[in-house]
């Protein structure tokens, strides 16, 4: 790692406003630093931290991109262009990417790509016992399709790698995927191209998810009173709380990226890659939060609840909270409004008012049955999933391959799991986990958290409108 930040010092990365020293690009605003609950290897605050405060620059020179790579290799931008009408951006950049690994030590780009991971969790890495441990047919049908779209770039790419001579184990399905997990993992956005680009040192902050605006404003009010004394710290303040973004390609011709709060000394400094619920997380970048307040359930919904208004379908879903959107509650209410009355009552079911107390009551019968059907057939309940989680950590975390369960439906779904990799399950083994069964372990907890978060969305949702329906009756009976 250290050699990684002296290299790209040398390229003029740097965590302050000025050139970094010589030996690293970081020490004055970030430290590199592992976080175990939060994403691993990440980026800690060196000092504290104000909120806007550039935290770290890196140059043009510096990105990893397809056109850089092909102005340095003149082979491949000439093999390229050959397929280019034929070739995505995203395929040209893991073509390039996939070039420079397999160019080892000769590769400018070596120093950085050696401290890249070794393996990925992305939705499409998921074999089919973990995509099946989904149980969810939508968030199995995201995964098979997102490894369908992979293969079937790399078979429209291998053509074009034979010819650049790529060595056979960077011609496999493998290493392909795990280029695209890179790539979709790993870039930042920029205006000239779609794929993106690869960012050393940038590339090594953990996601939060986007906060609400207004806590940051509170904090920037708070950050303020304290520096009422320093008036020139508080206008640089001032400005900088104008800052929306966390960063991005500026006019200086670097990727500039910006503190989005205050952050103490050695607390993570975390980037909003984006708004994703935990299903896209874990498709594009392979984890999910246990707290996501982005987070949109989708349970199946009749066909006629998509097309009674205008309301978009991904616009119909359940909060994390358990309450439906608003425009799902506005489309029940629709549903359950007698058809000659609907175009009278719309402006007033638009504007998300309460019909009358029956058509509430029938909205919210109506959505508790449709939970409690979709948990009902689901192979597991929230319990059974609560205390496979215990199981599977255990075994993570267990020096052994001892599984140590006694209880006869636990040891199916272990004995399932360890067939799916051509085991059979044998309590007596006392050596490690075979690397590739912990990868794929890694992968089936993820796959039981994300259906876990899903039937709690539900559970709660049946509580919410429970206790809306014992208000509403009350109310009914006094009337
Ligand atoms: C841009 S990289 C961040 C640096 C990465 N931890 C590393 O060691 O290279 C994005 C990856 O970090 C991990 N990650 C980022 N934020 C996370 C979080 N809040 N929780 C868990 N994993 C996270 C995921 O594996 C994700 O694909």
């Amino acid at each position: 790692m250290e050699a990684l930040l002296r290299w790209a010092a040398e390229l003029g990365v740097s965590d302050s406003p000025t050139a970094p020293s010589p030996s690293s690009c970081l020490g004055r605003s970030l430290l590199i630093a592992d976080f175990p609950d939060a994403g691993g290897r990440g980026l800690a605050a060196a000092r504290d931290l104000r909120r806007g405060e550039l935290v770290l620059r890196v140059p043009r020179a510096a990105l990893f991109t397809s056109d850089r790579v092909m102005d340095d290799d003149p082979g491949i931008a000439s093999a390229v262009a050959n397929y280019r009408p034929r070739l995505s951006s995203i395929q040209t950049l893991i073509i390039c990417l996939l070039a420079e690994v397999g160019k080892g030590k000769s590769s400018n780009w070596y120093l950085y790509l050696s401290q890249m991971p070794t393996y990925y969790t992305l939705l499409a890495t998921f074999n089919d016992f973990e995509s099946e441990a989904l149980q969810v047919d939508e968030a199995i049908w995201v995964a098979q399709k997102a490894l369908c779209g992979i293969r079937s770039d790399w078979e429209e790419a291998t053509p074009l790698m034979k010819e650049l001579g790529f060595k056979p184990k960077l011609l496999t399905l493998k290493s392909w995927i795990w280029a695209f997990a890179t790539v979709s993992s790993r870039t930042l956005h920029i205006a000239w191209d779609d794929a993106g680009c690869l960012c050393p040192i940038g590339d090594l902050f953990n996601y939060a998810a986007p906060d609400d605006e207004n806590s940051s404003v509170d904090e920037d009010r708070d950050d303020m009173m304290h520096q009422e004394t320093n008036k020139m710290l508080a206008q640089t303040d001032l400005d900088s709380s104008d800052r929306l973004t966390d960063g991005g390609y500026e006019s200086a011709n670097e990727y500039c990226l910006y503190a989005r709060k205050r952050y103490r000394k050695g607390e993570q400094v975390l980037l909003a890659y984006g708004v994703y619920t935990n299903l896209e997380l874990l498709e594009h970048y392979g984890f999910l939060l246990s707290e996501n307040p982005n987070e949109k359930v989708y349970i199946p919904l009749d066909l006629d609840l998509y097309t009674i208004s205008t309301w978009p379908r991904d616009s119909l879903y359940i909060l994390p909270t358990g309450h439906p959107s608003f425009a799902l509650l506005c489309s029940l209410r629709l549903r359950t409004t007698p058809t000659n009355r609907r175009k009278a009552l719309s402006h007033h079911i638009y504007s998300g008012s309460l019909l009358s107390v029956e058509n509430e009551l029938e909205v919210l019968k109506w959505l508790v049955k449709k939970c409690e059907e979709t948990l009902q057939q689901l192979p597991s309940t929230i319990e059974f999933d609560e205390s496979l989680l215990v199981h599977l950590c255990n075994l993570q975390n267990s020096t052994s391959c001892i599984i140590g369960i006694d209880e006869p439906i636990f040891e199916r779904e272990f004995a399932a799991f360890f067939r799916s990799h051509g085991f059979e399950l044998d309590c007596s083994i006392h050596s490690k986990l075979p690397v590739h069964i912990q990868r794929s372990l890694e992968r089936w907890i993820l796959a039981v958290q994300w259906r876990c978060s899903y039937k709690r969305t539900l559970t709660k949702c049946i509580a919410h409108c429970i206790s809306l329906v014992h208000e509403l009756s009350l109310q009914q009976n006094q009337q």
